[in-house]
């Protein structure tokens, strides 16, 4: 076969038109980006990103722009995720992709060398350490460290009493109080040592840690984060590698010296387990320290701010549901004992609070970031390769289709089972807790996917015991400020900035409701003489034998 010369000029003609029609299909995707607010050239949206109280502007901006927004930061690409549905289709139901993290040069590559549990990309290491940490995490396991939540939350209403009766009116520095026994708890499963006062070295020191964490990590704190190939500078031409060098340190020696009084502290720990486990045994010493370190600070600031939240919500809006709690644990536990979590399947209605708590005032208010590499459509909108997707907790609480109306209201009642839903026979996990009198409502304040919260369940059962004794013992009123002579005004809106969101510091008056609370706090006593290695063992035992 022969070609003549208009028949190669046609041939030609149409291999450059596909070539042309292909390169113009490639470059635009067959769905436009999600909407948003207009961006400017290079910049993006950059400059209309206000610098405090982010997650409130993005919920304002998902009202005009709906449930999946695009932002451009300075071209990398952001999805903002606002409603429940969009969420839970993204992040739970396509999590194959969407498990990953934004890369963090500072705080995840260089000042954690790439050990931060939660800022892994969701790759085979990740999956070593999951596999680790799985079988202390489950629920059965989770059951067991309750005497140890039962000791802790003891010795926290025998300091808040002691507090109150020095200070009274002035208010106990309930935040204190949530941390010591939280870290206290967390610390004890970690590594085998309790925290009588929460002014213990290793506490500063982690909180120190964790505070240069948010610090280092914060978007547009460090420009090799916005530039990473300036990475590849020199030394003397990249002073954060230095500065890098000292925060790992900081964080290594620390998370090591745990480790080691963990290995060599008498009874059962967490170290221990995870020192003999199969998946230690190709990790450095460093890299097990890490994450048992990384394992601690995310229970510790996560559950403290939790419960002050509570006391906000209680002094805020406490007026039914505080009245309705306390009538409940009257009923229930009576007035000559403290509640326990073998009351738990009867005390529904502080569950119900515990996931009001998370629900109205979500800890990681912004939400954290998933990263997805590769692209994808929803609801008619492309996602482009290599989008950060970020669900924003706040918007997503208040999702009205989901947790019903009055949202910015603490509302208990909205996580109760309807009356004909419950049945005579009703169904209570290992850890005591009532399922079928409580609404299957998302508990989206613990993250989404093959990323969600690991330590959800001692979450849960942590903040069951503190809030069902607390409630069961004191009135709680905002102190009365030195300075003024009036009760400290509380808002329940005056939060702080940063990876975790706190109320803004005050102290509470703790009352206790009768003499009876007063007399059964004292005879329950301090709990400093007891022997925590010998719990720790009997829960090692309870586990295995919970575990099957
Ligand atoms: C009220 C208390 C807590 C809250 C609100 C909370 C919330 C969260 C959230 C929102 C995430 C991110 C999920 C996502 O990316 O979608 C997370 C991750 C994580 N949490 Fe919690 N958490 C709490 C307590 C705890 C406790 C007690 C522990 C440990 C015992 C823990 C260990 C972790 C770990 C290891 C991760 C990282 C998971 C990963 O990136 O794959 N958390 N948590």
């Amino acid at each position: 076969m022969s070609f003549s010369i208009p028949d190669v000029k046609l041939i030609l003609g149409a291999v450059v038109l596909l070539a042309v029609a292909r390169l113009f299909f490639a470059r635009r995707p067959p769905h436009p980006l999600p909407p948003g607010p207009k961006p400017l050239p290079v910049i993006g949206n950059l400059h209309q990103l206000p610098k405090s109280l982010q997650w409130f502007h993005l919920y304002h901006w998902s009202k005009k722009y709906g449930p999946l927004m695009h932002l451009s930061m300075g071209g990398q690409p952001l999805v903002i995720l606002s409603t429940h549905q969009a969420a839970h289709d993204l992040l739970n139901r396509r999590s194959s992709k969407y498990s990953d993290r934004p890369r963090m040069v500072m705080a995840g590559e260089l000042v954690t060398r790439g050990m931060h549990m939660l800022i892994r990309q969701y790759d085979e290491r990740y999956k070593l350490h999951q596999r680790m940490e799985a079988p202390l995490l489950t629920l059965r396991s989770a059951s067991a460290y309750r005497p140890l939540q039962d000791m802790e939350s003891r010795q926290l209403l025998f300091d808040v009493l002691g507090e109150y009766d020095e200070v009274a009116a002035k208010g106990v520095d309930f935040h204190h109080h949530h941390e010591r026994a939280m870290a206290s708890f967390i610390y004890t499963l970690n590594y085998g040592f309790r925290l009588r006062t929460g002014y213990e070295k290793e506490l500063l020191d982690g909180k120190h840690v964790q505070a240069e964490f948010a610090r280092t990590g914060q978007v547009g704190a460090y420009i090799v984060d916005s530039f990473p190939s300036l990475n590849h500078l020199p030394r003397f031409l990249a002073p954060w590698k230095k500065e890098a060098d000292g925060l790992y340190e900081l964080e290594r020696q620390l998370h090591v010296g745990n480790l080691d009084k963990g290995l060599g502290n008498p009874g059962w720990n967490f170290s221990k387990y995870m020192d003999k486990s199969a998946e230690a045994q190709v990790m450095s010493k460093v890299e097990l320290a890490f994450d048992l370190g990384i394992l601690a600070d995310a229970g510790l600031d996560t559950s403290t701010v939790a419960l002050d939240w509570f006391i906000v919500a209680w002094i805020t809006s406490g007026s039914s549901w505080v009245t309705k709690a306390q009538k409940l644990l009257d009923d229930v536990v009576g007035k000559d004992r403290l509640p326990t979590f073998e009351d738990r399947p009867k005390l529904a209605y502080i569950d119900a609070i515990a996931s009001e708590t998370l629900r109205w005032r979500p800890v990681v208010v912004s939400g954290v970031p998933h990263f997805t590499k590769v692209e994808d459509n929803y609801m008619g909108y492309h996602i482009p390769a290599n989008s950060i997707v970020l669900p924003n907790a706040f918007a997503i609480t208040r999702d009205e289709s989901v947790f019903g109306p009055d949202v910015d209201d603490f509302v208990p009642e909205r996580w109760l089972a309807d009356e004909q839903d419950t049945k005579p026979e009703p169904t209570i996990d290992v850890c005591g807790l009532n399922v079928t009198a409580l609404k299957d409502l998302p508990q989206t304040g613990f993250g989404f996917g093959r990323r969600i919260c690991t330590g959800r369940t001692i979450a849960r059962n942590q903040l069951f015991i503190q809030m069902a004794r607390m409630l069961w013992a004191f009135d709680v009123e905002a102190g009365i400020s030195e300075a003024t002579g009036q009760r400290h005004k509380v808002d329940p809106m005056d939060c702080t900035e940063g990876f975790v969101t706190l109320p803004k510091p005050f102290k509470a008056e703790m009352r206790p409701r009768g003499k009876w609370v007063r007399d059964i706090i004292l005879q329950s006593g301090t709990t400093h003489g007891i022997d925590h290695a010998e719990v720790l063992n009997q829960a090692s035992k309870e586990r295995e034998r919970a575990s099957g």
